[in-house]
């Protein structure tokens, strides 16, 4: 082993078995970090010489379809971006989520160095097995970076230099990262200034493109803090339906902009703008505003947020009709039913309509398909609407829980017996969940929780799409379509060694991630929805009133979408034919909408010491029975009186046993 080889490994063992990281600047500490996750997480063999892994071409081509709108946006951006650097000797790479490159731009000249070097399309660059670099890194910190030639972790790599920006889409969600990669540089991780600066750049710029595609539908809302430059390098944008609700946020107004919440503080904004109204975001010139899109605005419009920064504003007008509505739409003519099913899901919230429209396109197409998707967000209900809009929708679909089923039990279940194979009551056999799937779909949810065992056994059903059951001695051949879902993140599992490797990649030619219901700003639709078809299960009066809607739609949802429906039962189950009013709202949600510090216009002011709890409950029962007959039961008047939401008049009418004389009688 050379002196320098050897010089690099003994530096990474130093810092991956120091106690402590020692404070250095941000890319270093990212190197750092890197280098140890490769060894204790990863673990990874710096004295080996791997090769650079290499998708096959099917893989390569499931990928690029996945990605074909963002592909088709940074190309454009990537072409630009590779006029100001191709002299400069770098080539340029674009990876999805994984790391697998999708699209890349190079110089013919040294192709063959460069294809050695594992520069090239279809390379798969995640940190997970190629170690510390560029893209692989970027990924797992979802940070911009540079991997400078020493920094990387196998010595194979240490010739390269690079810098990687990621990629996220207008939800938040992450897309992939675009790299800047040279074969040669000077020994000065300074010199790739220019480089990084260009990345990150270009990086934004496709992200914004990305944002203006996904959003050509809607009014887009661009601010910045140059007047003059504003309508063509708003840095912060937001995407507004025709209501004013902000549909959609690219990076930096996720980042920058704050909501104003119940209680009149701002607050740092999750993707939580996404969803609110402007007002919630603007405290001053809402007028301003609209007036932009009417094309009456001043170009120099400036709006003011609650937490006081100024913005210049410009408006962008919608560029086409909504994009489901789109008449000559020609996939939805081919196949009109394919949509149907599949859009019913969402109603217009964008990143539902995106995953549907994507869903769509995969429908038919021979790719498993893995849901992800929180507890209750709907991962059953899109693999069964998979499964209505393909050809396979008058065949068996059969869904099957994995965490549901003893795993004494998992394997017979799944594969089937045969006869005499076990003693008792089926001591005829029996076919196994997944023959009975034939010609059908295999819906497996919770896959993360199969055993690793069975992981083996599914593998080679999927491979050889033929099924051993158990005591048999001859294979059957199956014709099915699986779909997979998951809450967990199977990659973090595979790190841990629960799940297997391959598995994953045969399970997940696609993803498609649910988002929670707090962030779907169709939840209006949702509520109509699931209320009608309960009220009408019900034989149920389905009407909504106002207060109760509103704190439905302000409400976090946990549970998501099953949360809704079960909330939906029990407010009709109380209402018991009335209209479903606050008061028949479960006590979860009324409790939620308490703003946080306690009201002044209803504190008992007791001065001098704190008083009993109960003494204090006693006073409140009274001073709230007194105050609602003295308004005949008006619920806004009292509340006013009190300097109370209505949410937490009902909410305390709740706690301590008031019923109206409506709700008496
Ligand atoms: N788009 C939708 N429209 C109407 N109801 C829905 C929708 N999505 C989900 N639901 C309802 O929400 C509940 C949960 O759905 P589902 O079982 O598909 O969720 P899941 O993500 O598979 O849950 P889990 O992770 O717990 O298995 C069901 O009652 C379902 O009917």
């Amino acid at each position: 082993m050379s002196i320098v080889v050897e010089q690099h490994i003994q530096t990474i063992l130093r810092v991956v078995h120091s106690p402590q990281l020692p404070a250095l600047d941000a890319n270093t500490a990212l190197i750092h970090r890197s280098w140890r996750r490769c060894v204790r997480e990863h673990e990874l063999d710096p004295t080996l010489l791997p090769d650079v892994r290499i998708e096959t071409s099917t893989r390569l081509r499931e990928c690029r379809q996945l990605n074909e709108e963002y592909l088709h946006v940074a190309r454009a951006g990537m072409e630009q971006l590779y006029k100001h650097v191709s002299a400069l000797g770098y080539v340029l790479m674009l990876t999805d989520a994984e790391g697998v490159t999708i699209d890349y731009i190079g110089n013919d000249t040294w192709d063959a160095s460069l294809k050695r070097a594992g520069l090239l399309l279809g390379a798969n660059w995640n940190e997970v097995h190629a170690g510390t670099n560029g893209i692989g890194t970027c990924i797992a910190e979802r940070n911009t970076l540079t991997c400078h030639r020493e920094d990387h972790f196998y010595i194979g790599n240490v010739g390269l230099s690079c810098t990687c920006t990621p990629l996220f889409d207008p939800h938040g969600g992450f897309l992939g990262a675009l790299d800047i990669s040279a074969l040669s540089s000077p020994d000065a991780r300074e010199s790739q200034h220019l480089a990084r600066h260009l990345t990150v750049l270009y990086g934004r710029m496709i992200e914004d493109a990305n944002f203006m595609h996904q959003f050509r539908d809607q009014w887009i809302l661009r601010l910045g803090t140059a007047g003059p430059l504003v309508d063509v390098c708003g840095e912060l944008m937001l995407a507004v339906d025709r209501d004013g609700r902000i549909v959609g946020a690219n990076t930096d107004a996720r980042r920058y902009l704050r909501l104003l919440d119940s209680a009149g503080l701002t607050r740092e904004a999750r993707a939580s703008v996404v969803g609110s109204h402007l007002s919630g975001v603007f405290g001053s010139r809402i007028d301003a505003i609209w007036r932009l899109t009417k094309g009456t605005g001043d170009a120099s419009s400036i709006v003011t947020t609650w937490d006081g920064q100024g913005y210049h504003a410009s408006m962008i007008a919608p560029k086409t009709a909504p994009r489901w509505q789109r008449s000559n739409d020609s996939e939805a003519q081919a196949n009109p039913r394919k949509h149907d099913v599949l859009a019913r899901l969402g109603g217009g919230d964008a990143r539902m309509s995106t995953l549907l429209e994507r869903a769509a396109r995969l429908v038919d197409k021979p790719i498993s398909i893995l849901i992800q998707g929180d507890t209750g967000t709907g991962k059953e209900v899109l693999a069964r609407a998979l499964h209505d809009a393909s050809r396979r929708a008058a065949a068996a679909f059969v869904a099957v829980n994995c965490a549901a089923i003893p795993e004494s039990l998992i394997e017979s279940e799944l594969f089937g017996y045969t006869a005499g194979t076990f003693t008792g009551a089926r001591s005829k056999g029996m076919k196994g969940l997944i023959q009975r799937s034939d010609g059908g779909t295999l819906f497996l949810d919770e896959i993360g929780d199969m055993p690793l065992l069975l992981q083996t056994r599914l593998l080679r059903v999927l491979a050889e799409r033929e099924v051993l059951p158990l005591g048999a001695e001859k294979p059957v051949a199956v014709d099915l379509h699986v779909v997979a879902a998951s809450h967990r993140d199977l990659r973090r599992q595979i790190v841990a060694g629960t799940f297997r490797e391959d598995l994953y990649y045969r399970l997940c030619g696609a993803t498609l991630a649910l988002p929670p219901l707090r962030e779907r700003s169709d939840k209006d639709f949702l509520i109509e929805t699931i209320l009608q078809a309960e009220a009408s299960a019900m034989n149920a009066n389905a009407a909504l009133a106002d207060d109760a809607r509103e704190l439905l739609l302000r409400y976090d949802w946990p549970g998501n979408v099953r949360e809704l429906r079960n909330a939906l039962r029990f407010a009709l189950s109380i209402a018991d034919g009335e209209a479903i009013d606050v008061w028949h709202l479960p006590q979860e949600i009324l409790d939620a909408a308490e703003p946080p510090p306690e009201p002044t216009g209803f504190a008992l002011s007791h001065s001098g010491h704190e008083p009993a709890a109960a003494i204090c409950a006693l006073d409140e029962r009274a001073l709230l029975l007194a105050t609602l007959r003295r308004h005949r039961w008006n619920i806004s008047d009292a509340a006013r009186e009190l300097g109370l939401c209505r949410a937490t008049i009902y909410r305390r009418m709740k706690r301590h046993g008031i019923l109206s004389p409506t709700q008496l009688s």
